[in-house]
């Protein structure tokens, strides 16, 4: 059938957490949620750093009337930390928030992302931060690219059937996510828990059609196939449905079940799109392996992080919040999240860090307290999520550049600084003798960042106007060359947001 999958197993350098190296023990209590028990969650290292470990408790309401006078080793539950934090949609059975033999059984978790673009998004974050969760909670993670699935394309949640990608595209947007995936979790977790990069490339090239009907289609109900919302949508739109689409829940539930044999894996996660595929594998596993009582796969979703307008984060819209430092610069990352509205900064919190509840529920009171200063909690949010995803190098990036950018600000700018916004900025070229000499209002016009002579005149004298982030006040400023930052840029503001980097060409 299938042969052994290649594998990457990430190890780390720098050791963040200090986790589970040690048996979490319980001094039991009813069952309190993690969060709203003061004595598991502030000060256990899994939801925080620097404290010491505490006791920790996971046990079912079932066994807590029967256990409650013993000392048992116990992991803090993964499925009631997902759930307090807005992170859990759907389970496919509830014996996952217990499972059988959990006192020191360990869970093997994996989701998949498909490499249908260079770089992973803002919405595939809740995938990676899911399965962080896990590692915290001592259980082992596996992130599965999808070479083989993304030859066919998913139709969950889509309308139209995707483009079908070449052989190049595919391993340009493989190595991408891969890059992705290993600098994130190489950032975060400790050597005695890696992450494991897998690609179902691995299994699918070699497995033949007559023996995948024979081993996996005979399991599969075509009624049960077509009920799934992915395949429903479809079949009701002009367009339809290829019979290739179709399949494509039976290559990620035998994905599951390959994982779950080969690998030891019985827990999947997925944003709530993709609980037809994680059912399909779980279904097969039941079907085909036939596995013993207490040995069971587990699905899990997460909800779909949606825009204001509805739309879920994706890499389809225009804007999409990108990973990649290539894509999106670490400034702009941290902007985004810097410029999220109130309303959705807490849930946000809760979602995309790994902050303690109680830290957030405590930053929500102060937000609602005269005297809050605004974007307190956005500035948390924004350096809690850019140094997970870009690292500490990333997040003092963003800083140094943010700093840089507000006008008025004492640090001075530097070209590599200016070069480091560049491609967040609109920008100009002009010759040396075109820019020395030249008024400033003429350079804000002619460098696109005013309309008119007048409008420039005007916010000169409202004092809005800025040269490399100091307030020019006379009217006749001219450009001198000292005014050109190492000889080779200059940067107009206009009021806080508009700018323009003028590079001497
Ligand atoms: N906005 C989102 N919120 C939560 N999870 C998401 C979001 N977008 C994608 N995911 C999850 O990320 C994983 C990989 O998704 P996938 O590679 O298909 O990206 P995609 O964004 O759905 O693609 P596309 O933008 O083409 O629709 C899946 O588990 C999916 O549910
Ligand atoms: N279907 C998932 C990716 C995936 C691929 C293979 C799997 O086994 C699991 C998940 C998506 O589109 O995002």
């Amino acid at each position: 059938m299938a042969t052994a999958a290649a594998r990457t197993v990430l190890c780390s350098s720098q050791l963040h957490l200090k986790l589970l190296s040690f048996p979490f023990y319980l001094s039991l209590s009813p069952k309190l949620p993690i969060s709203s028990n003061p004595n598991l969650l502030n000060k256990n290292p899994v939801f925080s750093s620097p404290l010491p470990p505490v006791r920790c408790l996971q046990y079912s309401t079932q066994q807590a009337s029967t256990t409650r006078t013993h000392e048992a080793i116990r992991r803090p539950n993964v499925v009631d930390i997902l759930e307090e934090r807005g992170l859990l949609e759907s389970l496919t059975s509830d014996n996952l928030r217990c499972p059988p033999s959990t006192s020191n059984s360990t869970l093997k978790v994996y989701c998949g992302f498909d490499p249908t673009a260079e770089s992973l998004h803002l919405g595939n974050l809740l995938g990676i931060i899911v399965l962080s969760w896990f590692q915290r909670c001592g259980h082992k993670a596996v992130a599965l690219i999808g070479g083989a699935t993304a030859r066919i394309g998913d139709p969950s949640g889509k309308s139209l059937e995707r483009p079908e990608l070449d052989i190049d595209t595919l391993e340009k947007n493989t190595l991408g996510i891969t890059n992705t995936l290993t600098r994130i979790f190489n950032m975060d977790m400790n050597l005695n828990n890696p992450i494991v990069v897998m690609n179902n490339y691995d299994w699918w090239k070699e497995f033949r059609l007559l023996d995948f009907l024979k081993q996996v289609g005979r399991y599969a109900r075509v009624g049960t196939m077509i009920a799934k919302e992915s395949v429903k949508k479809r079949l009701e739109s002009e367009q339809g449905m290829s019979y290739t689409e179709f399949t494509y829940q039976l290559l990620q539930g035998y994905d599951f079940l390959y994982l779950f044999k080969n690998e030891g894996v019985n827990v999947q996660i997925g944003g709530s799109d993709q609980w037809g595929n994680i059912t399909a594998g779980t279904e097969l596993i039941r079907k085909i392996l036939q596995p013993d009582d207490g040995a069971e796969a587990y699905g899990l979703t997460f909800p779909l992080l949606l825009k204001s307008d509805g739309i879920k984060f994706g890499k389809s819209e225009d804007g999409a919040i990108w990973l990649s430092p290539s894509f999106l610069s670490p400034y702009k990352f941290y902007q985004y999240f810097f410029s999220v509205p109130d309303a959705d900064v807490i849930r946000f919190l809760k979602i995309l860090t790994f902050l303690d509840l109680e830290e957030i529920d405590e930053l929500e009171r102060e937000m609602k307290r005269p005297g809050y200063v605004p974007n307190t909690a956005q500035r948390k949010l924004a350096e809690e999520v850019t140094r997970f995803v870009h690292g500490e190098d990333g997040l003092s990036e963003a800083l140094k550049a943010t700093e840089a950018l507000r006008p008025g600000a004492e640090t001075k700018l530097d070209w590599k600084t200016i070069e480091g916004i560049a491609e967040d900025v609109p920008s100009c070229s002009l010759a040396y003798d075109q820019v020395l000499n030249l008024s400033l209002v003429d350079l804000s016009v002619s460098s696109g960042l005013l309309e008119s002579k007048s409008a420039a005149r005007r916010l000169l004298k409202q004092g809005g106007l800025y040269l490399n982030n100091s307030r020019v006040d006379g009217e006749n400023k001219r450009i001198e060359p000292e005014d050109i930052v190492d000889g080779k840029v200059l940067l107009l503001s206009a009021g806080k947001k508009n700018k323009v980097i003028v590079r001497i060409s």
